[in-house]
């Protein structure tokens, strides 16, 4: 299963809005006889790729175990189920490391093939096979994509200085890091103050990808300039407004190729849960915030952010803005926490990572 995962793995960036998932198929006698995972969405899934590899090796796979990362689909969508693929092909077995997460066909893969005379089990490294698709599980239970809030800090947790200046805090390394983070996810998302100082270009460049992710701003007037950066090739860009933009903006951003959307909150601002939902509904699994303080802390307050991923350069910088302008608490009651997941040197600088407490991908498992 560590080498299903492992193949599971290479459908980061490719197989969105589905599942990674990887399918290796051993003889009785422990010989691997085919692998595969997860192709672009409407080609063809793990299972039959694991098929094909093994047919185009001349191998036969009767009787054979299929150890897969996620239950094998049981229904029509772009392509046909892989349950069947497995029947047909007269596999003896079927190892899951975990049920799909989709409540309308959750547990029906499995039950399909038990149907058909195949014995299955379920729950081998499963942890690890949530954690390579937690934006997945998120979509499918909660509806709304993963949060993943990226930010680049100095020692005294400055993110920018009081000028505005924020390139570069952290070095090459860092930055590279950040790009395979970026690559996860299925959408990238800014706020017009980081668009004004930083023009930023927020894509995958520094590692390969296979696609782009959908860039995402939120604009509540649409003050951005058509020159932006972030407004040009590759790939899409959806913007998030408040409902006031006039239309001769709104326009010109059309005519770039731009989606407008308005989603208005009480206040003429972006209503970021009604967002999230938009996004999940784009099937967006895995969405990467790259702000500045002031929207950080519009999501972080509407306790939106399932995980932290912090960069900490050691520098100390200075007067300047944090992570996210929380505003003064009374109390140390009100602090927003977290839990550590993991701290690792990426060049010289530090790579933390954190969840928020109650951050659940898996209603059943409290420590996602
Ligand atoms: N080191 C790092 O990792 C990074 C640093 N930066 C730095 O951050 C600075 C920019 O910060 P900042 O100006 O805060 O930029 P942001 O990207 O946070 O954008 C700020 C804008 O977002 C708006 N906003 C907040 N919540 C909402 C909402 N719910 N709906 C609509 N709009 C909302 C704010 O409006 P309002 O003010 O009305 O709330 C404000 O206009 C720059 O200096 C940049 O270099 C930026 C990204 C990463
Ligand atoms: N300053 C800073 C970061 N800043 C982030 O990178 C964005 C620029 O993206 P791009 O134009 O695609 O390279 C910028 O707007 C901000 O979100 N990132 C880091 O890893 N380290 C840093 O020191």
């Amino acid at each position: 299963m560590h080498q299903t995962l492992a193949l599971a793995a290479q459908a980061v960036g490719l197989s969105d809005p589905n599942p990674r998932v990887g399918c290796l198929l051993i003889s009785a006698q422990g010989e691997l006889l085919g692998q595969g995972h997860t192709q672009a969405a409407g080609q063809a899934h793990a299972e039959v790729m694991a098929l094909r590899d093994a047919a185009g090796r001349g191998h036969d796979v009767r009787g054979a175990v299929a150890y897969v990362s996620l239950e094998p689909c049981a229904h029509h969508g772009r392509t046909p189920p892989c349950c069947d693929a497995l029947i047909a092909a007269g596999v003896s077995r079927v190892v899951a490391a975990l049920e799909d997460p989709n409540p309308l066909v959750a547990g029906q893969g499995l039950a399909r093939l038990r149907t058909a005379g195949i014995a299955t089990e379920v729950g081998l490294l499963a942890d690890e096979a949530r954690e390579l698709n937690i934006g997945f599980f998120s979509r499918m239970q909660r509806l709304r994509p993963f949060v993943r809030m990226k930010a680049a800090a100095s020692l005294d947790g400055r993110t920018a200085l009081l000028n505005g200046r924020s390139q570069w805090i952290t070095a090459e390394a860092a930055r590279q890091d950040g790009h395979a983070w970026r690559k996860r996810a299925g959408a990238l998302l800014t706020g017009i103050g980081t668009v004004r100082d930083d023009d930023p270009r927020l894509d995958v460049r520094l590692v390969h990808t296979e696609h782009q992710p959908l860039r995402v701003l939120i604009d509540s007037h649409l003050e951005v300039a058509n020159s932006a950066r972030l407004l040009q090739p590759p790939g899409q860009v959806l913007i998030y407004h408040g409902g006031s933009a006039g239309p001769v903006t709104a326009q010109a951003l059309c005519d770039l190729g731009v989606e407008l959307k308005s989603l208005p909150d009480a206040r003429g601002k972006v209503d970021l849960v009604a967002m999230l939902s938009d996004l999940a509904q784009r099937g967006i699994n895995e969405l990467h915030i790259e702000a500045g303080h002031r929207l950080n802390a519009s999501l972080l307050r509407a306790g939106l952010v399932d995980e932290l991923l912090l960069y900490v350069a050691p520098k100390l910088i200075g007067e300047g803005a944090g992570i996210a302008s929380l505003g003064p608490f009374e109390s140390l009651e009100q602090a927003l926490q977290w839990r550590w997941l993991d701290a690792e040197m990426v060049g010289n600088d530090l790579r933390l990572r954190l969840r928020k407490l109650d951050a659940v991908a898996n209603p059943s498992d409290s420590s996602l």
